[in-house]
């Protein structure tokens, strides 16, 4: 098969390529700042986690303290390489039954994390700990389910399915139980016999998927799995995922973009910024957390007063926490301490639409559904 497939696509396969023993601890050169309550008793949950004797209360995945830099590129021969760090000295547990989802922004580190846990990428510093045994079989542990798909191109479907069943341990009776289970899941009969380089980008994706749930491994790594996917198929995804974790020793840790997904299928949400770990906690911790803000989003007609506008905003909103700045659109979080008497606001607001010539401002409630749509825009939190 290696010489068939040739090396370049060997060399990208996750299965081959995790290695969930070598992890060691290095100490983690960042100190956590500015950490909120949450994150803080996460951070303490899993160096506990890490700690404890008890098989029963270990977790299914352990992240402590993980830090992930890469080495940037150099823009010419003289300038000096400058390091990027995808992932701060961030903490977090997957528990027992659990499917916990991972939300941010582009480039906010969950695929680097993802890959620090799957073993692919080494962590700088911080330590991995995993419900896999030394004796588990290395590659059954794991479901992954990388960002990119990872797939031979001139393989059939079905070739697919047997290769994976065969590399996860499965016998040749179960296999065939497994596979065909997922094919009538997925819907997949028609497509049994079509090379992987001629299937649409949704059902790629659903193989990649239906991939790294066969042969039931008890940690599922899942990195924006939906992507592409039609709405039938992420709905059966996540009814497989939920299927497959709920109630049992296994868990999940699900990247995802969407705020529905993750409202949809997960007990809990981390939400990651710029590399740190921003909030942690149920759908309703989430609510309660960020539902307390109102966001204020200002859209300034000349571009020259922009700078104007945003230094009247912080005289008159002391404890305003700015968030994105788009050309002429601005947002803000302003806590309910700065916004009641709401009618005293709604002054200060039209007094700086009629001074700084403002096109529109809006003042709201920040719901859950405005976190998912900020997280496209904001720097922090
Ligand atoms: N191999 C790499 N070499 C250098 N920089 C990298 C590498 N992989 C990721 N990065 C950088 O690290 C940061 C975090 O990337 P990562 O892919 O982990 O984020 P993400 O949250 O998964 O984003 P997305 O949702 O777009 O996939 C980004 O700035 C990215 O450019």
């Amino acid at each position: 098969m290696e010489t068939k497939c040739g090396k370049k696509i060997m060399r990208k396969d996750p299965v081959f390529r995790i290695s969930p023993h070598s992890r060691g601890a290095r100490p983690n050169p960042e100190e956590p700042v500015d950490e909120d309550d949450d994150v803080k008793a996460e951070r303490q949950r899993a160096a506990t986690a890490l700690t404890t004797s008890q098989a029963g209360e270990k977790p299914v995945i352990i992240a402590s303290c993980l830090h992930k830099e890469y080495a940037g590129q150099k823009k010419s021969c003289f300038s000096k390489r400058r390091k990027k760090i995808a992932a701060r000295n961030i903490s977090f547990c997957v528990k027992k039954g659990e499917i916990l989802g991972l939300l941010g922004p582009n480039g906010a580190g969950k695929s680097s994390s993802i890959r620090m846990i799957s073993g692919i990428t080494k962590p700088t510093a911080g330590e991995v700990a995993t419900c896999v045994s030394k004796t588990n079989n290395t590659v059954s542990f794991l479901g992954y389910c990388p960002q990119e798909n990872v797939l031979w191109p001139s393989l059939t479907v079905r070739e697919h399915l047997e290769i994976f069943a065969a590399i996860k341990g499965l016998r040749k009776g179960d296999a065939t139980i497994a596979i065909s289970r997922l094919v009538d899941t997925f819907k997949l009969h028609g497509q049994l016999d079509v090379q992987v380089q001629k299937l649409t980008a949704g059902a790629a994706r659903k193989l990649c998927f239906v991939l790294s749930i066969l042969g039931n491994s008890p940690v599922l790594l899942l990195d924006e799995p939906s992507t592409g996917m039609d709405p039938a198929g992420q709905q059966q995804m996540w009814q497989v995922i939920q299927a497959s974790i709920k109630n049992t020793e296994k868990g999940a840790l699900l990247a995802t973009h969407y705020l529905a997904e993750a409202e949809a299928i997960c007990d809990r949400i981390a939400i990651m910024v710029s590399g740190r770990l921003r909030c942690i906690g149920s759908i309703q911790h989430l609510k309660d957390k960020l539902g307390k803000d109102y966001i204020l989003e200002l859209r300034v007609k000349e571009a020259a007063q922009v700078t104007c506008v945003h230094t009247e905003i912080l005289k008159l909103f002391p404890q305003v926490a700015p968030q994105e700045r788009y050309f002429s659109f601005l947002v803000y979080k302003l806590p309910l301490a700065d916004v009641y008497p709401l009618s005293q606001t709604f002054r200060k607001l039209e007094a700086v639409k009629h001074n700084f010539n403002l096109e529109e401002y809006s003042l709201s409630q920040c719901t859950l559904e405005k976190v998912g749509h900020l997280l496209w825009f904001v720097s922090f939190l």
